[in-house]
């Protein structure tokens, strides 16, 4: 597949202050990346600098393989064949549906615009609210309107910032879902920008987490989700619990028990903690065994309960106050249960007391 998009070390200041360093991505034709991070960490920057709106402080963009920006070569955004989709859609106010698509391709014939605009109406059925204005229309409506004029022009890579973020959570995952298949169907290079790690998992192929500027981890999202890279991204994705354990030869020890014949043992850093997913965890029906957590915290979820677990009788330096635990079992708050951790690939992690989560 051809490469449509590749960073290589590309760097940001404004006033002097790095905003993105060394960041550095492909994208093959036709794939949908989503950027991932807490706020502030860089990801409109990014969009705009592909877009053309930031200049390049360092490194280099390739667009489609001929095309290429670097500081010392710029390419202004009406020459780089790339769509943006901004968050508030941007619409023009005073045009109608159809005027708006055709925004950006007046330099065709004006029998040939026609074609391109119905193509795209009726691609993004919108077909009966062609002579609309933007406030005649429902969000999600005025979505696929931003979505038709950015692709109006034909362009190499669409870039969508938090798409779906103005869309009420009913409507979401459908509109997303289809939305993915129409970006696939017309073989479209995507970036999109998000908080929400669910709509990485349902819109994208590949996601990219930033934190502080730089690009932490590249990769699909189940790989950045069972192999996570560092402490920010496990974290940020919230992919469990952290509780700090010991190590004595190949035994690693927790306040849920001791886990034996470790052959990939961990090294043991300042400050590192042992990952755990809720798979990870389940709870000892054998009640002569005693007790190691208890309940702290319940939620209900669609498929049961999650319960926050804070460990008891533990020694203090393998203590923790949040476990996460699911189950369709029902145990009150304040209940003292055991349970222990099923043997797994283990993922430790040094915690950074600069991150994010911490403050
Ligand atoms: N025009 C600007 N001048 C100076 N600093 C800026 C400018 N635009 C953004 N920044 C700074 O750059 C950093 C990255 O901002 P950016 O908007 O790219 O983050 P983000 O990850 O998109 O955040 P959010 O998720 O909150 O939208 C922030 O510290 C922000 O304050």
């Amino acid at each position: 597949m051809s490469e449509i998009l590749n960073l290589q070390q590309v760097a940001v200041n404004f006033d002097d202050k790095s905003i993105l360093s060394d960041i550095g991505l492909q994208l093959d034709c036709g794939e949908i990346l989503g950027l991932l991070g807490p706020s502030g960490c860089g990801k409109t920057t990014l969009l705009n600098t592909l877009a053309g709106f930031v200049t390049l402080a360092g490194g280099e963009i390739r667009i489609d393989g001929d095309m290429l920006i670097s500081p010392k070569h710029n390419i202004a955004p009406e020459h780089r064949h790339i769509g943006m989709i901004f968050q508030d859609y941007a619409l023009f106010p005073h045009l109608t549906v159809a005027q708006n698509i055709a925004f950006g391709i007046t330099k065709l014939t004006k029998s040939e615009q026609k074609q391109r605009i119905d193509e795209l109406l009726e691609l993004l059925k919108l077909t009966e609210h062609s002579g609309r204005y933007p406030h005649q229309l429902s969000g999600g409506q005025q979505q696929r309107v931003a979505i038709a004029r950015a692709l109006a022009p034909r362009p190499k890579l669409l870039l969508l910032d938090e798409p779906f973020s103005n869309i009420d959570a009913r409507l979401r995952n459908e509109l997303m879902l289809e939305i993915r298949q129409l970006l696939k169907k017309l073989q479209m290079t995507a970036i999109f920008v998000t908080h929400n790690k669910d709509e990485v998992f349902t819109f994208a192929d590949k996601v990219a987490v930033m934190h502080q500027g730089k690009l932490l981890q590249l990769g699909k999202p189940v790989e950045v989700c069972q192999q996570p890279n560092c402490w920010q991204v496990a974290d940020f994705l919230q992919l469990g619990s952290w509780i700090p354990y010991s190590l004595s030869g190949k035994d690693l020890t927790t306040a849920i028990g001791t886990l034996t014949d470790i052959t990939d043992v961990p090294k043991m850093g300042e400050n590192s903690f042992l990952l755990i997913k809720p798979q990870d965890v389940e709870i000892c029906e054998d009640e002569t065994q005693g007790h190691n957590v208890t309940v702290n915290h319940i939620s209900v979820t669609e498929q049961g309960y999650h319960y926050h677990l804070a460990s008891s009788n533990a020694p203090s330096q393998l203590t923790f106050d949040h476990l996460s635990l699911y189950s369709p079992q029902i145990l009150a708050l304040g209940q003292h249960l055991q349970v222990t951790i099923k043997p797994h690939d283990l993922l430790v992690f040094a915690k950074d007391p600069h991150s994010f989560f911490d403050n």
